[in-house]
């Protein structure tokens, strides 16, 4: 394939809730959409994960323009490639930066899929026509509304509820909701919110039967992990401090965790998550597929990737409706029962819905 336009959208969509973590609060998303067209007229999409202020990771929309507008766009338009594969690879004289790196490559798996007259399920290697579903919940403003939000999604059949915590909304959170719900398959997300210094209160997080506890220390650590991890019983998830093959070389030498979140955008790019995801299957790590409050084109790769036989645990994947009021892809994803079925056509398997992706978009730039 040879890329000959590209065209980033700069969209702002609005959340159903409010999503809180031990960061802060949105109310809104605002993200990176492209669009890459190769000589034949296949077009791809890739939507890019980093949010409008860099609390998760440094990335930020403005940087990942930046970045692709700079940087990775010049790489990567008129030259001639075999296989998406090799971009990470052509993309590699550009440090880091791994959500920028991962919305191009993404459009370009899109297109090579089609091309190839596969689904991208396929053309990655995945073989389950469904996929598990679980649901993340942001932290409520009351503890009652706290219960009721996951008493409904129990309701609604997600197959793994995760909450987030933080100082201070911990164990009595935990401790209540096992009371109320003691058989769900139940995880708490600190997004980094801990240390070392709090290893009696995170000791105690152990006797509540969690599937596992995600990224309770610092997002640049794993050996800090690795001490945690040998006095829990509990399996400590690897998300933020995850962002290449060689991080979870390492984390998994160390004993840091015991089971890895992937994003794609984290490790920048489906060819870097399917490598994360074949060391891990080796090495006995479980992994599950999390999420970046994506709209629909970045779900469809999320479900694509989850396909992958080594994605066994449930994954963040909520269905379109739990996020917006209309997602920009037809059709929506749809969870029942804590599943969604993976689409077969070539490609993402989802169409773009242009007239709800131009309502959305704030600005845009064709290369
Ligand atoms: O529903 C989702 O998309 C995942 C929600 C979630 O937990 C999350 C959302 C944004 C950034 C980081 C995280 C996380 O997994 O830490
Ligand atoms: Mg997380």
């Amino acid at each position: 394939m040879k890329v000959t336009d590209i065209t980033i959208r700069h969209l702002k969509m609005h959340l159903n809730n409010p999503f809180t973590t031990s960061f802060g609060s949105f109310k809104d998303k605002e993200f990176l959409l492209l669009q890459a067209k190769d000589e034949d007229g296949t077009i791809g999409f890739g939507e890019c994960v980093a949010f409008d202020t860099p609390w998760y990771t440094e990335e930020t929309v403005k940087t990942c323009w930046h970045m692709l507008e700079d940087f990775l766009i010049p790489l990567v338009l008129h030259k001639e490639i075999l296989h998406p594969n090799q971009i990470s690879e052509i993309l590699k004289p550009i440090r880091k930066n791994n959500m920028a790196k991962a919305t191009i490559e993404a459009a370009l798996w899109d297109i090579y899929a089609q091309q190839t007259n596969q689904s991208l399920a396929q053309a990655l290697g995945g073989t389950k026509e469904k996929i598990e579903v679980g649901i993340s919940i942001g932290i409520q403003e009351t503890i009652e509304k706290q219960i009721a939000v996951v008493e409904q999604a129990i309701q609604d059949g997600y197959k793994r509820i995760k909450v987030k915590i933080k100082p201070g909304y911990d164990i009595e959170l935990i401790k209540l909701l096992r009371e109320h719900f003691p058989d769900v398959p139940l995880m708490a997300d600190a997004n980094s919110a801990y240390s070392l210094d709090d290893i009696d209160l995170l000791k105690q997080l152990d006797q509540y039967n969690l599937l596992m506890i995600e990224q309770p220390l610092a997002a640049d650590d794993i050996i800090d992990h690795a001490t945690l991890q040998k006095q829990l019983k509990t399996p400590i998830c690897l998300d933020e401090s995850i962002t290449s093959y060689e991080d979870a070389r390492k984390a998994i030498e160390l004993g840091s965790c015991g089971v890895i979140n992937l994003k794609i955008g984290r490790v920048g790019g489906l060819t870097e998550a399917k490598k994360i995801h074949d060391l891990c299957e080796s090495a006995g790590i479980p992994v599950w597929c999390g999420g970046m409050l994506e709209a629909g084109i970045g779900r469809a790769h999320n479900i694509a990737l989850t396909t992958l036989s080594n994605f066994v645990l449930p994954g963040d994947t909520a269905g379109s409706s739990h996020y917006w009021e209309e997602d920009i892809i037809l059709p929506e994803v749809i969870a029942q029962d804590g599943y969604i079925m993976v689409p077969r056509d070539s490609g993402i398997g989802y169409s773009p819905n242009f007239e709800a992706i131009d309502k959305l978009t704030i600005s845009m730039k064709q290369y």
